[in-house]
């Protein structure tokens, strides 16, 4: 049963609950560096940008999906034809110390833009405060609708990913741009620009102590982390981890927008981690191809990537929540993927394949290694997408744990030991479902 606050609307959502977004009649252009060009209206910000254009399979989420960082940089086309019918909520989380300020996956829009089939002029949810078209022009993304999205995303299948441009209003009757114009997101270091420049805490007086390497963290990342009671401590992504190692009993690293290779510097650092530390380690997306290389394995462009929240994957081996020979749906944001390597480098195997294209969707140290690591190029924090794998943040925690209690005085073991249970037995409250009655 839905307990009631979940299905209650609040008094001042009702009267804005259906509202017309502001629409415009300014014409508007995709323009793709292959040479094909698409022809639609703004509802966006009257702005014209380059970026790296994209498709999602995702049915819903525009609103988690254009907040996510790993979408920096990215023009966003969604192949669900209807987008903005549920309108944008209030990006602000209720007051409560242990989280992150925001109910999205990040302050602000991420992607340089969006592309939709046709946008909703009327929209209608308990928590929507505004539309689609009004929370673009607010926060100066360009947006067009009315073009073929089903085209441009057969295109980018068999092309691949392609550079774009946005022209938006006189700029549409400018001819398109030369090849050597476009701008090319995938040379950039995009973490260097989502990452937070100050290391800061969360949950302080939580029982396990977590440093999270911040490559672009979605919000929900570090909410799924806290939620199991993690003392949560998020470094810039770049950060001298193994002078502070000692302080924690485990080290997350986090999704993120671009090539990894620009982060090399960390994946070398993590190599000494890996070496010197014994502790749990796991890393989502960016996160696991860091992971990847520290281990030795090759990452690679993809001709199209995966986004969507309808990715299968099969698990190759059994850890915590995870069993071999299970088919999980998962959510998927990225252009890169690690290189399956035969041999695997020692000491590591692969855990989860991509039931779609055989791509590597995540690794494992082995049990002969004695280590806890694992990385998943999927996303187990959805936000959106299916809560198949989220049980592998409790799975992390609980080995952070068990790992605190093996080194512990008396003392302190029964107090970890109580949080074990905690972790186990308590319900775990709003992982995006709704919380039983
Ligand atoms: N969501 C992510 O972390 C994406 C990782 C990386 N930027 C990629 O595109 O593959």
């Amino acid at each position: 049963m839905l307990s009631r606050s979940f299905i209650r609307v609040p008094r001042l959502a009702r009267g804005l609950a259906t509202q017309s977004g502001p629409l415009t009649s300014i014409p508007a252009t995709l323009h793709l560096k292959t040479g094909q060009s698409f022809h639609g209206r703004s509802f966006g910000a009257p702005k014209s940008i380059f970026g790296e254009t994209v498709f999602s399979t995702s049915i819903t989420s525009y609103t988690e999906s254009m907040t996510d960082p790993s979408y920096r940089g990215q023009i966003l086309v969604f192949t669900t034809p209807l987008i903005g019918n549920y309108g944008v909520p209030l990006n602000k989380a209720p007051f409560d110390s242990q989280d992150v300020g925001v109910i999205l996956e990040s302050q602000n829009i991420q992607c340089s833009a969006v592309i939709v089939g046709d946008v909703a002029e009327k929209f209608s949810h308990y928590t929507a405060v505004e539309s689609l078209a009004s929370w673009c022009q607010r926060n100066n993304i360009p947006a067009i609708t009315g073009v073929d999205t089903r085209a441009i995303t057969r295109l980018l299948r068999d092309q691949g990913t392609t550079l774009g441009r946005v022209a938006i209003g006189d700029d549409v009757s400018a001819p398109p741009p030369a090849a050597h114009e476009f701008w090319d997101p995938s040379f950039e270091n995009l973490v260097d620009q989502v990452s937070t420049k100050e290391p800061y805490q969360l949950n302080p007086t939580g029982s396990v102590k977590i440093a999270v390497l911040d490559f672009g963290a979605k919000a929900n990342i570090l909410r799924s982390l806290v939620r199991r009671d993690a003392a949560v401590t998020v470094l810039p992504w770049n950060y001298d981890f193994n002078s502070v190692r000692d302080q924690y009993d485990g080290l997350f690293l986090t999704n993120g927008p671009g090539d990894p290779k620009h982060c090399m510097d960390a994946a070398l650092k993590l190599r000494t981690t890996l070496q010197e530390w014994n502790k749990p380690v796991f890393g989502i997306c960016m996160g696991h191809q860091i992971i990847g290389m520290a281990a030795g394995l090759d990452a690679y462009r993809m001709t199209f990537g995966n986004r969507g929240h309808n990715q299968p994957v099969l698990a190759l081996a059994s850890s915590g929540s995870i069993k071999a020979g299970r088919v999980y749906v998962t959510s998927q944001n990225h252009q890169y993927a690690l290189k399956l390597e035969d041999p695997f480098p020692q000491g590591w195997e692969p855990f989860f394949i991509n039931c779609n294209d055989s791509s590597v969707e995540g690794i494992k140290s082995t049990a002969e290694s004695g280590k806890k690591v694992w990385g998943v190029q999927f996303h187990p924090e959805s936000a959106g997408g299916p809560l198949d794998t989220i049980e592998m943040f409790t799975d992390f925690v609980l080995e952070c744990k068990a790992h605190k209690l093996q080194t512990a005085s008396t003392f302190n073991a029964l107090k970890v030991a109580e949080s074990i249970h905690d972790t186990l037995v308590k319900p775990i409250e709003a992982d995006g479902v709704a919380v039983q009655a």
